[in-house]
C-alpha cells in the first residue's frame, strides 16, 4: 500500500512520529508536509496530497493539522476523496468498513501519539465491506459527478 502523509505546522511533529510507524506496518510512505513547525497554511499541503490519492498515485492519504478539521475540509473538496476526521479507534474502523475512506484526517492538538498510532493501524488494516455501503457511496459519487 502506498500512503501519502502531509501536515501543517500543527501536525508536523505527529507526522514525524507516524511516518516510521506506518512504514513498520508494511506501507510505502511519502511525506509531503513541511520540514519544520513554522506556520504554514493547511490548504497548501492538503490539496496536493488529496489530489495524489484521487489520481491513484497513492492508495491512501493521511492529513494532519491542529484539529484535523482544516485538512479534512480541504481534502473533501477534491474529487473522489472520502476523507474521515477520526479521533477514536471505533470510527477509524467503521469509516473503512462503511465509507471506504481513502484519506484520514487527525488533529495533533486533539489526541496523543499513542492513540494516533492505534487509529492509523486500525484504519490501514480494515477493509471496506461493500454491499449496502457501496450503494450509498455510489450515490455520493453520482452527486459529485453531477455537481462539479
Ligand atoms: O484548520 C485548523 C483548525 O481546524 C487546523 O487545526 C490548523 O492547524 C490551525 O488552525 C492552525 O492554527 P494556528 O493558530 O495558526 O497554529
Amino acid at each position: 500500500m502506498k500512503v501519502i502523509i502531509t501536515a501543517d505546522h500543527a501536525g508536523y511533529e505527529l507526522a514525524q512520529e507516524l511516518v516510521p510507524f506506518i512504514e513498520e506496518l508494511g506501507a510505502t510512505v511519502e511525506y509531503t508536509g513541511p520540514t519544520t513547525s513554522e506556520s504554514v497554511d493547511f490548504s497548501d499541503y492538503g490539496f496536493p496530497a488529496a489530489e495524489k490519492v484521487s489520481s491513484g498515485e497513492f492508495d491512501r492519504g493521511l492529513v494532519i493539522c491542529g484539529t484535523g478539521i482544516g485538512m479534512s475540509i480541504a481534502a473533501n473538496k477534491v474529487k473522489g476523496i472520502r476523507c474521515a476526521l477520526v479521533h477514536d479507534v471505533y470510527t477509524a474502523r467503521v469509516t473503512r468498513e462503511h465509507n471506504n475512506s481513502n484519506v484520514l484526517a487527525m488533529g495533533a492538538r486533539v489526541i496523543g501519539v499513542d492513540l494516533a498510532k492505534e487509529i492509523v493501524k486500525t484504519w490501514i488494516g480494515t477493509d471496506f465491506e461493500g454491499g449496502r455501503h457501496q450503494r450509498r457511496l455510489d450515490k455520493v459519487a453520482e452527486y459529485e459527478q453531477a455537481n462539479r
